[in-house]
């Protein structure tokens, strides 16, 4: 691809990574990545713990400032500007979820809105309860008058509370039973589809990756070292770094479909 072509495309996708990097003294936290996110797509990031996966989306809402490159949202750096700026455009959903806990589920649903001059009304916050699956009643609940998962749900209402044009979740589902997990991770796939965004997921679970993403990015000691689709890494694609993650969820769903047809064992 010629310079050209590859400026067209980095101002025209949602999201260009342009040879990035993060440095910390002598560890390239993230080592020179160039990618690009179409408008519209659900991208997972997986790889091993402390592979440069939430240095990269970081780089992105300008929680982490990079050494080298450029990271364009919608074309534009997003390095230019006021970093206020940049975040009311993008939702941001983390594990730990930043609530502040004197503040009731509405006003922190209710905070970014707020801070940009437009704290959203009642009919608002129930829109967004509703989008996440809670009941209205939710709203004026203290954190703490929450459950884990109820409490994730409401980080999410909050992700999407400005309308962002692009969501950027990081491990949102990390502490949660399997059950809620799997559910919610549903639900934010359905709310990418309603409300048109482009999602960028990082998580440790290439399960999840293959069962929600459109497109699996695998990271390795900073670089990217796989990209590829669901199907593609399920028929082998992707390397041998890449094929150890997806082994895990194979042999997982191998043993239990042996389980299903070996004969019962116990008393006859
Ligand atoms: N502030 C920092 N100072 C020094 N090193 C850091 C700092 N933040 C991250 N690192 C290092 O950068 C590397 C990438 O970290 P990062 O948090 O991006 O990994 P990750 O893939 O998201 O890991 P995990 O899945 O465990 O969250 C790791 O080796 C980490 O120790």
């Amino acid at each position: 691809m010629n310079a050209d072509t590859r400026r067209t495309e980095s101002r025209t996708a949602a999201l260009a990574f342009e040879d990035i990097r993060k440095d910390y003294g002598t560890l390239a936290a993230v080592d020179n990545v160039s990618l690009l996110v179409p408008h519209g797509q659900f991208a997972a990031l997986v790889g091993a713990s402390g592979s440069g996966k939430s240095t990269l989306l970081k780089m992105v809402n300008r929680l982490i400032e990079p050494s080298g490159g450029r990271v364009l949202l919608n074309g534009a750096n997003v390095l230019d500007g006021p970093a206020a700026a940049i975040r009311r455009r993008i939702g941001y959903a983390f594990q730990s979820i930043g609530l502040f806990p004197h503040m009731d589920v509405a006003r922190n649903i209710g905070i970014g809105p707020k801070l940009a001059g437009a704290a959203p009304d009642d009919a608002r916050i129930a829109e967004l309860l509703e989008l996440v699956e809670l009941e209205p009643h939710h709203a004026r609940r203290m954190p703490h008058e929450l459950s884990g998962g109820q409490r994730q749900r409401v980080g999410l209402a909050r992700a999407l509370a400005a309308g962002p044009e692009l969501l950027l979740l990081d491990e949102p589902f990390g502490a949660l039973d399997p059950v809620t997990r799997d559910a919610l991770g549903k639900r934010v796939r359905a709310l990418h589809e309603r409300l048109g965004l482009t999602t960028v997921l990082v998580t440790h679970d290439m399960a999840e990756a293959l069962l929600l993403a459109d497109r699996v990015l695998v990271m390795d000691s900073g670089r990217v070292v796989a990209d590829e689709n669901p199907a593609a890494l399920l028929a082998g694609a992707g390397g041998d770094i890449a094929q150890a993650l997806v082994a895990v969820p194979r042999a997982q769903a191998d043993a239990l479909e042996a389980m299903m047809h070996a004969p019962q064992g116990g008393a006859a």
